[in-house]
């Protein structure tokens, strides 16, 4: 059963947190799997004469949704919902909100999001909708609300909210992360160290695609000087921020840069009967002699990975191995997606070893040379030969891995 969280976190202006922990989610967006689950996060703030809602829950849990608002306020006396992001796991209760609300409260959000509401829910749901230019400020129960778009972080209907007195930021998708945090905000750094790679592997496989516009935006919000006077960031998913509220914006930066962690090579291949299986032992050998870190995932007959864990892997990755054989005249068929997600959405300027195996014509390693030609990593060596590597593919692999070395002294 999914634990809902109802918690104040203000007293003036008064302001909740409406949490959700989806645990019943296997694949976020169809796609990534997520064993740790996802939060959906809404806020309610009464300030003065009005009643503000920042975002809603995924439809699924519409019902939960609106029981949970009850316990706060009736929903008619909602004044304003600002929806900061269209993504139906935050805007998908927010039709049968409005039913419950009598069309009452006015929508917020950017001309891109009045768009895909109406897309999405139909025109009903957007009569009431107030389209905001990138800055705007409006008055609300006596504060001052600044909305700011951050478009690409992840879709072009982005904003964040700036609630001027308070110093408050609502920044949905912006500053999430997967998990299911056994807390509502950043108090106890164990609950951190053990959410934030949940945060890389969310930003990698959600925001990825758009890296850039992560450092890009995170820039413009710190040149507005937002970040750094904030004192609460409030996320659509995952912690709140508030004992440190820059950290979680520093870890974005961090990600978006791809900065590495000292020794850590992340080592991914396939193996159909063991003989990528015998170089890569090489590799992973050679590695550890030399002091590195290998972080290993291996596609086998008894194993496969998430993707979605491999890809949380790269940013923090000085450099990457990967192993894969040659199948019908393909790269392997697991590494060929796994690659493809990684170039697409992780996609760095760090130093690349190839490794192959092949029975007759070997093409994998020719494959991802072409393809790593094509990114911003680096191609270091392509190390490939026939089914059981000799005493002189295994010197060729140690060579490889030292160049690897060298590439990264
Ligand atoms: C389904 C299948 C397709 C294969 N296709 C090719 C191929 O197109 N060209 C080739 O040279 N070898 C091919 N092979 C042979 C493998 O690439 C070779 O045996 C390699 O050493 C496998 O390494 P592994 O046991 O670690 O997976 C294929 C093997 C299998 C099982």
């Amino acid at each position: 059963m999914p634990r809902i969280w109802v918690e104040k976190i203000l007293d003036e202006p008064e302001l909740y947190i409406m949490r959700i922990d989806d645990d019943r989610i296997r694949y976020f967006e169809a796609t990534w799997d997520i064993p740790e689950g996802i939060t959906y996060n809404a806020y309610l703030m009464k300030t003065g004469d009005a009643v503000v809602l920042f975002d809603a829950w995924k439809g699924e849990y519409t019902e939960e949704f609106l029981e949970t608002l009850k316990k706060l306020v009736d929903p008619k006396e909602i004044t304003h919902i600002v929806t900061h992001h269209t993504e139906p796991d935050h805007s998908g209760a927010i039709p049968a909100l409005l039913e419950a609300n009598g069309y009452r409260a006015k929508l917020i959000g950017t001309t891109f999001a009045k768009r895909f509401m109406e897309g999405f829910y139909g025109k009903k749901v957007v009569e009431n909708f107030h389209a905001i230019k990138d800055g705007e400020e409006m008055r609300i129960g006596g504060r001052t609300f600044r909305f700011i778009t951050v478009p690409w972080l992840h879709w072009p209907d982005t904003m964040i909210t700036y609630v001027v007195e308070d110093k408050l930021i609502f920044s949905c998708d912006a500053g999430g992360g997967y998990g299911m945090p056994d807390a509502i905000d950043d108090s106890d750094e164990k609950v951190v160290q053990e959410y934030l790679p949940h945060v890389t592997k969310y930003v990698v496989t959600v925001i990825g695609h758009y890296h850039k516009y992560i450092v890009q935006n995170i820039k413009k919000l710190r040149s507005l000087g937002i970040v750094e006077e904030a004192r609460m960031i409030l996320p659509g998913h995952g912690l709140i921020w508030r004992r440190s509220p820059t950290r979680i914006f520093e870890h974005y930066e961090a990600i978006g840069a791809g900065k590495p962690t000292k020794g850590k090579v992340l080592v991914v291949y396939d193996s159909m009967y063991g003989f990528v299986e015998k170089r890569m032992r090489i590799v992973i050998e050679e590695l550890k002699k030399n002091g590195l870190n290998p972080v290993v995932y291996r596609f086998t007959d008894k194993e496969a990975p998430a993707v979605s864990d491999v890809l949380g892997e790269v940013p923090d990755s000085e450099a990457i191995v990967i192993g894969a054989s040659t199948y019908e005249a393909e790269i392997h068929p697991r590494i060929r997606y796994t690659l493809y997600e990684v170039l697409d959405k992780a996609n760095y300027e760090k130093p690349v070893l190839i490794v192959g195996a092949f029975g007759w014509a070997g093409v994998a390693g020719k494959k991802i040379e072409t393809l790593i030609s094509r990114s911003k990593f680096d191609l270091v060596d392509t190390v490939e030969s026939r089914g059981m590597p000799t005493k002189e593919d295994e010197e060729k692999l140690r060579e490889g891995v030292r160049k690897l070395i060298t590439w990264l002294a």
